[in-house]
């Protein structure tokens, strides 16, 4: 083998860019400089951004033997979801969750919540305004917060499903803000154990702090009564969590299974809701697109052109754009290498966009993923990541897509308010429509029905 060429370095300045057009940014970079990049961010080791799915794979193949995803979240993602995360943790005490939290999250156990879904989509869509502009992604928040508070926490009572509501969307704002999430880690975790700074209003910790003891009580407090109470028919990921052994015959422990919802949250509701959001986004910009998809709906087909609908907006608007990874040992991508201590990072975004996989990649085109070019296409789609470290909630996320748009569909029609598209704007680790998908709404014409037809796949 060749040895390995430096890999190029893009500026900090022209990086920064990426800021307000992430898209624009890294395809000059890819066009300077070759599918293999880094950029130097301080406080960071060098993250080499790989752009083709062959590469991608190589790092993702990096999870069997280290790879270390968890701790480059950590020092962002911490003081929410805790030290028992999937998100955070690594190595051993990684499995032992992952292997614990799949099964409730596998197809055929979240095949069972499509009914309530579809209510919980409908009563929520029967709240919308009509004939004046709102954003939709605020709404389809609402959608996938009540699913993760209802199917996954599986919290029924009425008062304690609205207190928490509200204190749940509070803690994931106020996490996400940057006053927070630009604090020096050491600082942030200081100013939350101290007891002094702890009290000073003005400090965005002080709020978190708040919030997010509040949260915690109610949760602990439902974990105690199911355990005092389990309902063996009970279908929520918390009640089969608390069932749920690993090899040795240990269970979650309280704080664990705290730590695993808030991951849940955190990881499942707004990047569903964006989802959906750029799926309309790009449906009311596409026309002959949207037409082809509510004929197919109206007309009882299954929902093989609905899947396709979600690929293809997942595939053109990835809501993750990239997933780093932390090296044990240097990695060989191409003619280059990443030392051990740096993160290879595969770029979703610019994945997504290769023309050699994806022919006129601005085009939004379903069929790419039907047809005799499907198995190309699938193959280098990966708006959940890859390896070991795959999204644990892409099941549960693609049926929700698919019941929701759905729901909408027979419910209102929808037209953007600015015929002008969105574009990508960067919200921490994703990628959001500028506007929020700003649309106007009316009741449906002809009355389509809401009944949620059986999916090929869930
Ligand atoms: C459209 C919606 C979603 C997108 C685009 C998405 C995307 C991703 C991506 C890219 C990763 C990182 C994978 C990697 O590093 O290779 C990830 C991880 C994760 N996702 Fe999702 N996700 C979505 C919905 C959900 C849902 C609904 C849940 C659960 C309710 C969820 C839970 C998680 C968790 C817990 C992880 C960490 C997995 C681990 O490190 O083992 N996600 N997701």
């Amino acid at each position: 083998m060749t040895p390995p060429a430096p890999i190029p370095r893009v500026s900090l300045l022209r990086a920064a860019r990426y800021v307000v057009d992430p898209v624009g940014t890294f395809e000059a970079a890819r066009r300077r400089h070759g599918p293999v990049f880094r950029v130097d961010f301080p406080g960071f080791p060098p993250e080499v951004f790989v752009t083709t799915a062959e590469l991608a794979e190589r790092v993702y193949a990096t999870d069997a033997s280290g790879g270390r995803a968890g701790e480059i979240r950590r020092q962002f993602l911490e003081p929410l979801v805790g030290r028992h995360s999937l998100l955070t943790l690594d190595h051993e005490p990684w499995w032992r969750h992952r292997r614990l939290i799949s099964p409730p999250l596998h197809g055929r156990a979240i095949a069972r919540w499509r009914t309530e879904i579809a209510e919980i989509a409908a009563a929520e869509i029967a709240r919308w305004p009509l004939h004046t502009p709102f954003a939709l992604r605020d709404r389809m928040q609402g959608i996938t917060l009540e699913v993760i508070l209802r199917l996954v926490f599986g919290i029924r009572d009425t008062r304690r499903l609205d207190r928490l509501r509200g204190a749940v969307a509070e803690l994931i704002d106020v996490a996400g803000s940057s006053s927070l999430l630009l604090m020096p880690p050491r600082t942030r975790e200081w100013l939350l154990a101290s007891p002094v700074p702890r009290r000073l209003p003005f400090l965005p910790t002080t709020r978190f702090a708040r919030v997010r003891e509040a949260v915690d009580e109610m949760l602990y407090d439902e974990i105690a009564g199911r355990r005092a109470a389990p309902d063996p028919e009970a279908t929520d990921v918390l009640s089969l969590l608390l069932a749920a052994r690993d090899e040795d015959g240990r269970g979650m422990s309280d704080q664990e299974l705290r730590d695993e919802l808030i991951t849940l949250l955190e990881a499942g509701h707004e990047t569903t809701a964006t989802g959906l959001a750029w799926a309309f986004e790009r449906l009311l910009r596409n026309r002959p697109v949207l037409d082809r998809l509510t004929a197919e709906l109206d007309g009882g087909e299954d929902e093989t052109y609905l899947d396709a609908v979600v690929k293809e907006t997942l595939r053109s608007r990835p809501v993750v754009y990239d997933v780093p990874r932390l090296l044990d040992a240097p990695l060989r991508l191409g003619d280059h290498e990443a030392e051990a201590g740096w993160m290879p990072s595969p770029l979703i975004m610019l994945i997504h966009r290769d023309p050699a996989v994806y022919p006129e990649p601005d085009a939004f085109r379903p069929e790419r993923f039907l047809g005799p070019d499907a198995a190309r296409a699938n193959k280098a789609w990966m708006p959940f990541g890859g390896g070991r470290r795959y999204c644990v909630g892409a099941q549960l996320a693609l049926m929700e897509m698919r019941v929701i748009i759905r729901e909408v569909l027979a419910a209102v029609e929808l037209r953007a308010a600015d015929p002008a598209p969105e574009r990508p704007r960067v919200r921490h680790v994703t990628l959001v429509p500028s506007k929020r998908t700003r649309v106007v709404a009316r009741p449906v014409r002809s009355g389509r029905s809401r009944a949620a037809a059986p999916s090929r796949a869930v």
